[in-house]
């Protein structure tokens, strides 16, 4: 366990963080002390995480779509203006929809790729430029998803994860000069609000799923954070440019066919 100042008075900005995965994130880093500023694209859904967020320490919020570099912009400003400084970047913010590669259209394939990958970009190249260049000092921990044997059934999300991964290691190359370490956390299945995005057929197979992990059970909030609070902690200063898997092994045994199978089942 992390000592409760683990993290007192760090600048930390999770994408994502009004919901899911991105919440608990943010509710960790306030118990132990950090500044946290959360964004998303729905403000009204933003304001109503902020409020109960807040309880828990100093929390800021802003609007923001991850894919527009003017929005991007406007809260590095609103960060520099508010705190001076931004230590660390968690970019959480994402999703994608199940479909069968033949069927993705380019707008389909286009949004995934914009929201993983570009956004993801985006922002670290926003929040290096304004904040962890010139401090010489930072912290990025980017959420990705367990996609080491492919993602069949959802293909674009695979391709665009394995861009952040890769990214990820020539940024911790290119950027060691300025003492920026960079990192990702790769979940499995995570019983989240996420899930809820899913048509029904798919969540069916969600109690089967948990049986045939390794763990024999689907991960929780709390241990994709538990994952991200060692990357951005000291304890991990010497890691950067990994992938940490929080999967219950699904990587190494798990029918990784079983979303695609299901998809294949409303075709024929
Ligand atoms: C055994 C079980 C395995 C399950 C494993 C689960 C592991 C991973 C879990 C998670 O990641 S949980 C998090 C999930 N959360 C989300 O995905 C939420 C966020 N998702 C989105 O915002 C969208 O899915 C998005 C497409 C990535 C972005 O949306 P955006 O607002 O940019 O685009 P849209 O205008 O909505 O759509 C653009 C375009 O995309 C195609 N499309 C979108 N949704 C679907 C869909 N459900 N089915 C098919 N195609 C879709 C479509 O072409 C859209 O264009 P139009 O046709 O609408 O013009
Ligand atoms: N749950 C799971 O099993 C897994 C999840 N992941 C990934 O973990 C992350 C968190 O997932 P989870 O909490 O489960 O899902 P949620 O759908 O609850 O969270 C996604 C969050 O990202 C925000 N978001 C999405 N697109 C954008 C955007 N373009 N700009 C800004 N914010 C955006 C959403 O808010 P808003 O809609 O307001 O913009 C929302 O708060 C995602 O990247 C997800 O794909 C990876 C592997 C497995």
């Amino acid at each position: 366990m992390l000592k409760s100042d683990a993290f007192k008075d760090k600048i930390v900005l999770v994408t994502g963080g009004r919901s899911g995965i991105g919440f608990q994130i943010a509710k960790d880093f306030l118990q132990l002390g950090a500044n946290v500023i959360i964004c998303s694209r729905k403000e009204d859904k933003l304001k109503i995480a902020a409020e109960e967020l807040s309880t828990y320490g100093e929390l800021s919020y802003q609007a923001c779509d991850i894919r527009k570099t003017e929005d991007v912009q406007e809260l590095a400003q609103m960060i520099k203006e508010k705190y001076q400084r931004l230590d660390i970047l968690v970019n959480n913010a994402g999703g994608q929809f199940p479909a069968l590669a033949e069927y993705i259209s380019d707008k389909g394939w286009n949004a995934v790729i914009n929201n993983n990958l570009n956004g993801t970009f985006l922002m670290i190249r926003e929040m290096a430029n304004a904040f962890f260049i010139p401090q010489k000092q930072g912290v990025i921990v980017n959420i990705t998803a367990e996609v080491y044997r492919g993602f069949p059934g959802m293909a674009h999300t695979g391709a665009a994860r394995a861009g952040v991964e890769n990214l990820t290691k020539s940024l911790a190359m290119e950027w060691s000069d300025f003492n920026i370490r960079i990192n990702c956390v790769a979940p499995g299945i995570i019983e989240s609000s996420g899930l809820d995005n899913y048509p029904p057929q798919i969540q069916d197979m969600f109690e089967e799923a948990q049986k045939a992990i390794p763990l024999k059970r689907f991960g929780r909030v709390e241990d994709v954070s538990n994952a991200v609070l060692f990357l951005a902690s000291p304890m991990a200063a010497y890691v950067t440019g990994i992938s940490l898997i929080v999967d219950g092994a699904q990587h190494l045994g798990f029918d990784k066919m079983g979303l695609a199978r299901v998809l294949k089942s409303f075709i024929s």
